[in-house]
């Protein structure tokens, strides 16, 4: 397995062009076998997850095909079969296929889903959403059996418990082609959401609302994709660049930015007094002076996002006081602070708070990145010690950060992945 070495102590600069969004593109991929047409999709980030899925069309006989940033994916010779072990456990958004193949088969066999172990993943509300529709859900030895009624899925009155990404588009990806109006309440209104509602809109679907806590759908029997959707920007790729340039940056430019999707964290980084300056489609962030320290607590979108508390970590570390970080969507979210003990920091969890403390030196260890952000937030800690940090389980950067090394070394970064 690959593990990542970071030689710290120099200054990045230069420019960084972010990728399409990773939680769109996992989502817009199962989404297109809901198409009688082959799809396209533009600014594909080169990630893991975008190859696992490619593997699960293959086991579906789904041809695709990547090359550049262009992602083909033809479903009109797609088998009907049941995905219940394999890559499926390789990602989180494999659960994706649940809403897809519902949608487009009126069954579903798709194992339980893997991705990153941040605490309780529950997936009760999909089922609830599901089974409004009229569906049957049943698990059968660790794989969810779905089954549409004789009749077809039917429009329904959905409100989630509590506000779920997952579950929203799950919902949605099962709802487009049922017969009647689907009402979700309470939904998710992430960008990602609004991409997917764009994309399936563009094939004939009637999505409204997306974006919203209330979300609209009218059935329509059939999608066919006709254009290239392209997908929109990784703000969560663009928040741990632009915390890496707050921290190690001597003149950063972040491009290929929507900056409205990063209001909470960008507002974060203003009260640290991290200068910036917020153009039409990119963010030039200064070399820090003095930091403030803040505190944090996560929120459902537009609220600061949980995927972005451990990349700003590292440059609260930079700040001086006390400062708090609350993740009130995974609590138990805490996988980078015993590495970051390793490497000197001041942390202590109570109850479920981080409480940081100034750190005015790191050094380079070996560390592990135990999930996707956890990795995100060591690679800047590595960046920002004295010597050299070796990180292993560097898989669970690779599967959500597009062509990160080469993108590091092009800002000046000291980075190479060994075996
Ligand atoms: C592929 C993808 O887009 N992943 C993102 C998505 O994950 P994911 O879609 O899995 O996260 P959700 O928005 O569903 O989870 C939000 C909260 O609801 C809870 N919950 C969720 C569903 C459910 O049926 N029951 C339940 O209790 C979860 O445990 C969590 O506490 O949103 C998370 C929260 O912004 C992000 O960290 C992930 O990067
Ligand atoms: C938790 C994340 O991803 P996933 O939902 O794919 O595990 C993430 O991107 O931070």
């Amino acid at each position: 397995m690959e593990k990542m070495l970071i030689h710290g102590g120099k200054k990045l600069s230069g420019e960084v062009v972010i990728g399409g969004a990773k939680n769109s593109t996992v989502a817009l991929i199962p989404a297109a076998i809901l198409s009688r047409t082959p799809v396209t999709l533009d600014s594909v980030p080169h990630i893991q997850d975008v190859y696992n899925l490619m593997a699960i069309l293959d086991d579906m006989n789904v041809k695709s095909d990547f090359t550049e940033n262009v992602l083909t994916i033809d479903p009109t010779e797609i088998h009907d079969v049941p995905l219940p072990n394999g890559k499926i456990k390789s990602l989180r958004a494999s659960y994706y296929f649940m809403g897809a193949l519902l949608g487009r088969f009126g069954k579903a066999i798709v194992g339980l889903p893997g991705g990153d172990d941040i605490g309780p993943r529950p997936i009760d509300q999909h089922i609830k959403g599901f089974e409004a529709l009229g569906a049957s859900v049943s698990n059968e030895h660790g794989a969810m059996a779905i089954k549409a009624p004789a009749e077809g899925l039917h429009g329904a009155r959905i409100f989630l418990d509590m506000v779920s990404v997952g579950a929203t588009i799950n919902v949605i990806l099962a709802a487009v082609t049922a017969k009647g109006r689907t009402v979700i309440e309470n939904a998710a209104k992430e960008p990602e959401i609004i991409d997917l509602a764009t994309y399936l809109n563009n094939m004939g679907a009637k999505v409204r609302g997306a974006g919203t806590d209330v979300i609209r759908i009218s059935g329509v029997p059939t999608l066919e994709a006709h254009n290239s959707h392209t997908i929109i920007p990784d703000r969560i790729e663009a928040g741990t660049y632009l915390a890496m340039a707050a921290a190690v940056g001597e003149g950063v430019k972040v491009k290929n930015i929507i900056s409205e999707h990063l209001d909470a964290f960008l507002a974060k980084l203003e009260e640290m007094g991290v200068v910036m300056d917020v153009g039409e489609d990119s963010i030039f962030v200064y070399p820090s002076g003095d930091l403030k320290m803040v505190q944090i607590k996560t929120m459902p979108y537009p609220g600061f996002a949980t995927d972005l508390q451990q990349p700003i970590t590292p440059l609260m570390l930079k700040a001086h006081g006390e400062g708090l970080i609350i993740d009130t969507i995974y609590p138990k979210r805490v996988r980078h602070i015993p590495e970051l003990l390793r490497m000197g920091a001041d942390i202590t969890i109570e109850n479920d708070v981080i409480i940081l403390h100034h750190c005015d030196h790191l050094q380079g260890t070996e560390v592990a990145a135990e999930e996707i952000r956890a990795g995100a937030c060591l690679m800047i800690a590595g960046l920002m010690a004295e010597g050299t940090t070796t990180i292993t389980k560097v898989d669970n950067i690779l599967r959500g950060y597009d062509r990160v090394v080469m993108k590091l070394r092009g800002l000046g970064a000291d980075v190479e992945l060994i075996d």
